[in-house]
């Protein structure tokens, strides 16, 4: 928790206590569904709330945004954007029932109003979206053939709208079709160099509004 409040100086008391909290909701949720694993429950805030929250190191979403998460599992990393960001709207949809059953009761357990959840496979869903953010759900071009007609057309002139995927390995090879991605380093932001996935990719979808 210490790291969050490092990296993230200027939350609220209602979001500080909703990143205390997070750890007992998913400590007692996975007791009963098991979407985190053990050793990973006990580095909850390094290996998942932070990793999470580097997605908003490589761009600030404007109040307003509309985001999904695409194959969230236990909430990652959806649940901690929406937390730092309330002013958004978040929609976490994941094929497994179970893992979205977890998500709920940790919103509710934290008053979340700004999510929703969807038990479907992305192809299914038909709407759009500022943002569409992930880690670790499927190659690139695999991610961008389900998500490409999901994001919305962008009024300004920053074009950022797109995706945000937290990948790990050699990504040239994977991403050498997509001239307009940007891959950030986490440590870059993080100073300490902990994360076993350690990139942020930004694919913007360069739509004229
Ligand atoms: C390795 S887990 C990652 C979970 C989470 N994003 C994280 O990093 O902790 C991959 C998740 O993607 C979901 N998934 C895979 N393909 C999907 C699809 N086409 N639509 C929705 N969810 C999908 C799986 O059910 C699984 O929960």
């Amino acid at each position: 928790m210490e790291l969050i409040l490092k990296y993230f100086p200027n939350l609220t008391e209602t979001q500080i206590n909703q990143f205390k909290q997070l750890e007992n909701l998913y400590q007692d949720w996975n007791l009963k569904i098991n979407v985190v694993s053990r050793k990973d429950i006990d580095e909850l805030y390094l290996r998942h709330v932070l990793h999470s929250l580097g997605i908003a190191k490589v761009l600030q979403f404007n109040d307003g945004s509309k985001i999904m998460d695409v194959g969230t599992g236990g909430g990652f990393p959806g649940l901690p954007l929406a937390i730092l960001y309330p002013e958004c709207s978040f929609h976490l949809v994941d094929s497994i029932a179970k893992k979205l059953k977890v998500v709920n009761e940790v919103v509710e357990g934290l008053g979340l109003t700004n999510v929703k959840t969807t038990h479907t496979r992305v192809e299914e869903i038909n709407d759009t979206y500022d943002f569409i953010v992930s880690r670790a759900v499927a190659s690139m071009p695999t991610f961008v053939h389900w998500v490409k007609g999901k994001i919305k057309k962008e009024q300004s002139h920053d074009l950022k709208n797109g995706i945000l995927y937290l990948k790990g390995g050699d990504l040239s090879e994977e991403l050498k079709t997509y001239r307009t991605a940007t891959i950030y380093d986490l440590p870059d932001f993080f100073e300490e160099d902990f994360f076993e996935t350690k990139k942020v990719v930004h694919l913007p979808l360069k739509y004229k509004g």
